[in-house]
């Protein structure tokens, strides 16, 4: 398995954990989604992957790529693992590059210092991650400032520099969510097409489980640090069975649908609510108080998992 995480608990300090018991794995290949709520903890995974852990946190539970434990590999191979297996690509391209830099500079950079290219070879392997990623004129590209270019061509340069090692795993946090609808479309078929054409695995962070449900091949939804549904992404979307997914999808409006909008009451719990139960069973419309007494555990469902005790398998 190209990346495995299994029962991996993140506690920083807060009266509940960051992540409690999460359980996933992504294949060569494949797409996988993560979706919850802010504070949920998605990028705090994603982050777990490249050992970026909260200081000072109690992290238990194991996160292997290519069957390697992450968690407790040597300084060398964690830099190689950082350097040139998995890369991930943010929410604000903005942030990525250094505003007084040609975009040149940071492609080549990282090529060079990282990856221990001759320069004259990182200018090649820059133009053609450009031509790869769809950008016309890459050569007068390389000369501009990232202030030249629009958010969606920031985001197109962010994955270049993304595939510049020919990482086998992409970690995409929340990479379309700042961009508008179209250019959004634009940056997702890239993204499809440069994962297809290099068999790549992606862990695709969103909020937003329509986006996921279209993009991923199989879904996570979390919900306070916990894994509450995993499914494949089809059938997660047409028959969900945990009720905080089915209250995700009942929230966001489609066209054409006559049904009202019904927003889940309440609000995500804070690292400060404590639980002992179902972590949703406060805003849950079929919570029990039996739901309230302990944690639920995952019961198969069709196609995957749901965390919730009125569940059926
Ligand atoms: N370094 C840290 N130290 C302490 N708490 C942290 C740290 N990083 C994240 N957290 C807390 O962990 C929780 C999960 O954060 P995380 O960023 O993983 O959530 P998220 O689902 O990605 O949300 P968002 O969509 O807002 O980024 C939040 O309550 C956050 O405040």
């Amino acid at each position: 398995m190209l990346l495995s995480v299994e029962g991996l608990t993140i506690e920083a300090g807060g009266r509940r954990p960051i992540l409690r018991e999460v359980s996933l794995s992504v294949g060569r290949g494949e797409i996988v989604g993560l979706v919850g709520e802010s504070g949920s903890g998605k990028s705090t995974i994603a982050r777990s992957v490249l050992r970026l852990l909260p200081a000072g946190a109690r992290v238990s539970g194991r996160v292997a790529v290519e069957g390697e434990d992450v968690l407790t590999m040597g300084q060398g191979a964690l830099r190689d693992l950082r350097a040139s297996k998995v890369s991930m690509v943010y929410q604000d391209p903005r942030s990525s590059l250094n505003p007084v830099r040609r975009i040149g500079d940071f492609l080549t950079e990282r090529m060079v210092r990282t990856l221990g290219r001759p320069k004259a070879e990182a200018r090649t392997r820059a133009l053609e991650l450009l031509d790869a990623v769809g950008m016309r004129d890459p050569g007068a590209r390389l000369r501009q400032y990232p202030h030249e270019l629009s958010g969606g061509m920031l985001q197109r340069v962010v994955i270049a520099a993304a595939l510049a090692a020919d990482p086998a795993l992409l970690l995409a946090d929340e990479a379309t969510s700042a961009l508008d609808v179209t250019t959004q479309a634009e940056t997702l078929a890239l993204l499809r097409r440069v994962q297809a054409e290099r068999e790549l695995g992606m862990l695709f962070i969103t909020h937003d489980l329509h986006l996921a449900a279209a993009f991923c091949d199989r879904v996570h939804v979390l919900y306070a640090g916990t894994v509450v549904e995993s499914r494949p992404a089809k059938e997660l979307f047409a028959d969900p069975r945990h009720p905080y997914t089915a209250g995700l999808l009942a929230c966001t409006p489609e066209l054409g649908d006559p049904r009202p909008i019904r927003p889940i009451p309440g609000r995500p719990p804070s690292l400060d609510d404590a639980f002992t139960g179902c972590p949703f069973a406060p805003r849950c419309p079929e919570a029990t108080a039996a739901c309230e007494e302990e944690p639920p555990r995952p019961v198969a469902v069709s196609g995957g998992t749901a965390a919730c005790r009125l569940v059926e398998a």
